[in-house]
This record gives C-alpha cells, structure tokens and sequence, in this order.
C-alpha cells in the first residue's frame, strides 16, 4: 500500500527522510523544490550586503513613490506633508515637555512653577490634537493611494507578461521568474503603506535625535547604539523568510493546486467516483505538515536572532542609562534635561521597536518587488517586437517554407524541414498521427511560435512577401483567427466569449449575432434566460452550464468572429454530435469558398476528403500531401492507411483494389 494511503495523521508523523513527503512522491514524482533559479536567484541576494540592501531600500521605495506620483500627484503631497508635519509635531512636543520639567524642576512654590508651565503645557495639547488630525489625514490619503500604486504596478507588470513571446515562456527559467513577479503586485501596495509609517516614525525619531543631541551630544550615538542590534536583526529574519519563501515556491504553488482540485466544477465527478478527494486531501495535509516543519526552523531561527539582536540592545539601553545617571550625578545635565532624555529614550525605543518590525516587512516586501521588476525587465527582453514589416494587403497565401521548430529545452525537433502553402479560397487539412506536430506548425501559422529554421512567408497579390521573422507580429496576429484545440473557456458572459476574439475592436453585437449563427449556437444563447448577458460558468447569480460541445460551438464562433483572412482551427469538431459535426465541416467549406483560407486540424478523416489540399505529418516532417483522391491511390501511403482504419470502424472497409467509402460531407457537396 502506497504510504498515502495509511491511516496516520499527517499532522503528527516525524519530517520524512530527506525531506520528501510520501505525497511528494506520490503524486508529484519526487522533491518539490526551487532549485536551480533559487540558487542563481540566491547567489545575487548574498552578494548584497547590509550596506547594499540599505540602499536598495531608497530605491524601490523611489519605484513606489514615483509610481504614486504617476497616479494621484495630490493625494502623495498630502501624504508628505502629513508625515512631516507629523516629525514637526513630534520635535515640539519634547520641546514642550522640556520646558514643562524646567519649569517644575525650578526653585519657588508649586503653584508658582505650575502657572509658569502652563504655556508650555498648552502647546503639549495643541500638539497632540495636531497629531491625530496629521495621523487622520496621512490614514485618509494612504488608504486613496494605496490600491491605485498595486493597480499602476500591475498593470505594467501585466502589460508586459501578456507581451512575451510565447518560446520565451516556454523556457522553464523565465518562466519562473516571471511567475515570482506575480507576488510582488500587492507588495507594492503594502511596500507604500509601510514607507508612509516607516518615515512617519522616522521623521519622528529623527525630530527626537535633534532634540537629544540639542540637549546633550553623547544622548545620540546612545540612541544608536540602541537602534542598531534591532536593525541587523530585522534584516537577517527577513532575508530568511524571502529565501525560505523562494526555496518552497514550487512546493507552496503544488499544494495550492492540490486544494483548488477539491472545488474545481471541472474535477468534482471525478473527485466523487473515483475516490480522489481523500487521495488529495491526504496530500495536502502530508504536504502541509512538511511546509509547518520549515515553519518551525524559520520561528527558531527567528527567536534566536531575536535574542541576540535584544541582548545587544539591552546593553546598549544600560550604557545609554548609565551615561545618563553620570551626566546627572557630575553636574553636567540639569535634572529637567534628565527627564526630557528619558522621555525621548522611552518614546524612541518605543518607536524604534514598531519601526523594527515595519522594516523588517518593508525588507521583505522589498525583495518581491524586486522580482517584479526583474519580471517586467525580462518580459521586456523577451517581448513581441512592437514594430515590424507591414503584411502585404490584402493577404493571399501564406507559404511555410523549409520550417524547422525546436521547443526550448527540447532534445529533438518538433518539425523538420516542412514546406506547407495555406491558400485563400481552400481548405488545407492537417493529419497525423498523436504528436505529429501539426498543433505545432499550426501556431507558427498563427505567429505564435517563430521557427528556429526557415521562414513563413505572407504574400500579396502581385507575388510581394514578407518573412515572419521580420514581418510586424501584431499584423500577423489580425489575419489569423484561432481556434486552439484546449480553447480557454471564458467565465464570463456569453456574448463575451464570442466578442473577445476580437478584443483589438469594438464590440459588435450584430457581428456577434452573426458568429453566433454560423456557429450554431445563436438560438441557445437566446433562449437562456438572461441572453446573451447569461454568464457561461455556474457560480454566478446569472450563471448557466454549458455542455462540452456548446462550449466548443461558442468558441468556435469566437474564432469566426475575428473575421479574418486566415482561419486555424485545431481540432474544431472533437465534442459535436454526428449532425453537428458535419454540419460545421460544411460551414468552414462555404467559409473557404467564400475566400477565407481554411487551415483545418483534424483526425475525422471523413472531413479531410473535401479539403482542396491535405499535408500529412509524420514525427514533425511534411511524409505525403495532395487531395484525397491523389493520397488515397499511393497504395502504402500513411493516408489511406489512417482512412481505411477509421472506415473499418463503421464496417465500411472495401475489398482492395474496389473503390473506398466517401465521406457524406465530400459527397454531398461533391468536392474532393
Ligand atoms: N510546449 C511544448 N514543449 C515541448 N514540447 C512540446 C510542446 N508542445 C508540443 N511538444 C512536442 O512537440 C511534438 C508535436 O506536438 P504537437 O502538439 O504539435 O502534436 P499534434 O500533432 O498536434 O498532436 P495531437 O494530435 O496529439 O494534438 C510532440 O512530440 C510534443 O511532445
């Protein structure tokens, strides 16, 4: 019995041998964790000393503050003023508490010293209310800043994953780094509250020093000496808890994947019938438990940092008092100044332990910052280019030429040497067998992928051309309608599922109305109860539940909706009825008829027999092409091999050397 599947509880049983869970192993196929990225990753944060980290520091707070700048200019001079007003307070405040203790501590009757102090404890209250009110103002303007700093930094970061290239994404490295950078959108959020508070207390604890040191010069290097344990101490348990972050960033995604299987609407059957909810919930708490066990090493780690940050500072607040108790008993500080220091040792080291904390969040928000602009950086490097060769217009064929396709970190080709031309006015299948590489050459057509040997090129109608290589992508991308064969199913409103597949222009819903129509799905949708505003996923108020082949029916208008010279279509008809099914494949027929080229991916063969072109794939090269007929006579042709197997299905094999069954669409419509 697989280790999983005992009856022990996860929570309670030791960390496993080499720290691998048998849930690790189990349904992952081993150990979870960021390895090869996170020492890279690693070896440029070591190299970044205390030193540099300080200095870092300004500089994203600098991204987040321009980015607030960028956004509301008023509501960030507000958060300015505030905080410094705030410092300003702060520095009277102990001004005021000194003449108070001068005054108290002088020769004469109390109630003489107390009418003298008076004034000075009227600005203590004047101060105080202007306190709260800068407090207030600084809480208003935060919080109308904060959510507009995340939005602007997501957006870039956003703009700029959508833009990369698809090869580039398909490379684990980058990939990785510009998933990390999905973290640090809302540090930057929480990166400009804690900077508000940070130099909030800051401002403050410098207002204090000034007053110290105006009192007396040796009170500041001891309010230092107080400081800085803390700090070092702040950095080092942050630096950590980013690195211990980093390392289980693999194992952290695995088992929140684990949980979203338990209440994804697509799993639940299966979860239910075949038993695998406790399969899964087995491993997330055998995953968890081990994730609880790094925990622990983190707490350790972080109470006995703690201690030796505390210690030190304790020292130093003894030196502190004790250099305070001399000054006082050999005459060289008035007892009232005594008083006022101890004052602003009492209020700085209670700010400097929230200022502490607040920068040790800071530090590690910080870093994932930090990844997400790394991430927008390589999004930038590997982005489509923006500019480009316009396509001739109007486009009229599309040639791939001598094309070769290496998936990165791949050891063989996906395609070799294939030459393949997509004409308007035609059908032009693809057939092969599984992994042949058709969806491959499919997405090279679409600009997708860009060959790594070879070219397509986009011709015009006097014979003019332009590579994919140096042709403008975004061109590409608007002759091209796609239809993929795992097509996303948009959870939003039906009318966008279609509309989205020209999300370049306007709705149009006539248009939409239309697709709809030649997709056969048009008079679904208008029946649902609330139309073509009923959203296609179930857990919404005005939500529905589409069947499989709705779904691919609905997509399959989006890619018509794009309206575009060139249609892709893989795999279009894999979830439709017979009639449905055969119906479609007459459409994109009157489709290519009407001067669309038609580029159709399929293994019902009986659908081929009308295409005007057919290119057979074989283990990623070009192995037969022609029209039906000129395939189905090569006699130990890889064709007709295929459509003799699928035809016995039906008992429709034929004696060799008799003429082979066609299929209805081909006879109907009498091409092929
Ligand atoms: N993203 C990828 N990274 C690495 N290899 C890939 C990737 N996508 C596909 N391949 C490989 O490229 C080859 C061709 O795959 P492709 O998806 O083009 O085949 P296909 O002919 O469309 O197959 P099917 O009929 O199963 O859809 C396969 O060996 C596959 O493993």
């Amino acid at each position: 019995m697989s280790p999983l599947h005992d009856d022990a509880d996860p929570g309670k049983s030791p960390p496993p041998a080499g720290g691998v869970s048998a849930a690790e192993q189990e349904l992952f196929g081993g150990r979870l964790r960021y390895n090869h990225a996170f020492v890279h990753h690693e070896g440029a944060l070591t190299r970044m000393t205390f030193g540099q980290m300080a200095s870092a520091l300004p500089r994203m707070v600098a991204v987040v503050l321009r980015a607030g700048w960028a956004v509301d200019r008023r509501a960030l001079s507000g958060l300015v003023v505030s905080q410094v007003g705030q410092g300003v307070t702060a520095a009277w405040g102990l001004v005021a508490v000194n003449r108070v203790l001068t005054e108290l501590f002088a020769e004469g009757p109390t109630a003489d010293k107390l009418r003298q102090s008076l004034p000075a404890l009227v600005v203590l209250a004047v101060v105080s209310v202007g306190t709260a009110l800068l407090a207030a103002w600084t809480t208003a303007m935060s919080g109308r800043l904060e959510p507009q700093v995340e939005r602007a930094v997501a957006t870039d970061y956003y703009r700029a994953v959508t833009g990369v290239e698809v090869t580039a994404t398909e490379q684990p490295e980058v990939q990785r780094i510009l998933e990390a950078g999905k973290f640090g959108t809302d540090s930057a959020r929480r990166m400009l509250g804690l900077s508000v508070s940070v130099a909030g207390v800051l401002i403050s604890m410098v207002a204090s020093a000034v007053v110290l040191a105006s009192l007396h010069w040796a009170l500041l290097p001891m309010l230092l000496a107080i400081a800085l344990p803390k700090g070092w101490g702040a950095v080092r348990s942050a630096r950590r808890e980013y690195f211990s972050r980093r390392h289980w960033v693999d194992h952290r995604r695995a088992v929140a994947t684990l949980l979203q299987y338990l209440t994804l609407p697509h799993a639940a059957g299966e979860i239910r019938a075949h038993s695998a909810g406790r399969l899964l919930l087995h491993g997330y708490e055998e995953m968890s438990s081990l994730m609880e066990s790094e925990q622990r090493r983190l707490a350790r780690a972080q109470a006995y940092t703690d201690l030796v940050a505390g210690a030190f500072s304790g020292i130093a607040s003894l030196g502190c008092y004790g250099v305070l108790w001399w000054l006082l008993t050999s005459g060289g500080l008035p007892l009232a100044v005594g008083g006022t220091a101890v004052v602003a040792i009492q209020t700085s080291t209670a700010r400097l332990r929230s200022l502490v904390q607040q920068v040790n969040r800071m530090y590690e928000e910080m870093l994932h910052l930090g990844d997400t602009e790394e991430a927008t950086r390589v999004a930038a490097r590997h982005a489509i280019p923006a500019t480009g060769t316009p396509l001739p217009e109007p486009v009229r064929a599309v040639t791939v030429e001598k094309v070769s396709f290496v998936y990165p970190g791949a050891t063989t080709p996906s395609l070799r040497d294939v030459s393949v031309r997509v004409e308007r006015g035609q059908v032009t299948a693809l057939v092969g067998a599984n992994g042949s590489g058709k969806t491959t050459l499919a997405k090279i057509l679409a600009g997708l992928l860009l060959p790594t040997g070879g070219d397509v090129w986009w011709e015009g109608p006097d014979g003019e051309r332009v590579g994919a290589h140096e042709a403008d992508r975004a061109g590409i991308f608007r002759s091209v309608g796609l239809l993929a064969q795992d097509y996303p199913q948009w959870q939003m409103t039906a009318a966008t599922n279609i509309a989205i597949g020209a999300g370049d222009r306007p709705r149009d819903m006539t248009r939409v109305e239309e697709a709809a129509h030649a997709a056969d799905i048009r008079k679904l949708v208008e029946g649902l109860p609330h139309g073509w505003d009923s959203i296609v996923f179930k857990g919404y108020d005005r939500g529905v539940q589409l069947s499989g082949g709705q779904w691919q029916k609905l997509a399959n208008a989006r890619s018509r909706y794009r309206d575009a010279p060139v249609l892709l279509v893989d795999e279009p008809t894999s979830a439709l009825d017979p009639h449905a099914e055969i119906e479609a494949f007459e459409r994109l027929r009157t489709l290519a008829d009407g001067g669309t080229a038609v580029v159709l991916i399929t293994h019902r063969l009986a659908a081929t027999a009308t295409a005007d072109h057919i290119y057979v794939l074989d283990h990623g090269h070009i192995a037969e092409h022609g029209d039906h007929d000129h395939l189905m006579a090569r006699r130990d042709g890889l064709y007709r091999a295929m459509f003799q197997a699928q035809a016995a299905q039906y008992g429709l094999t034929t004696p060799p050397g008799s003429d082979l069954p066609r299929a209805r669409a081909g006879a109907d419509t009498g091409h092929g």
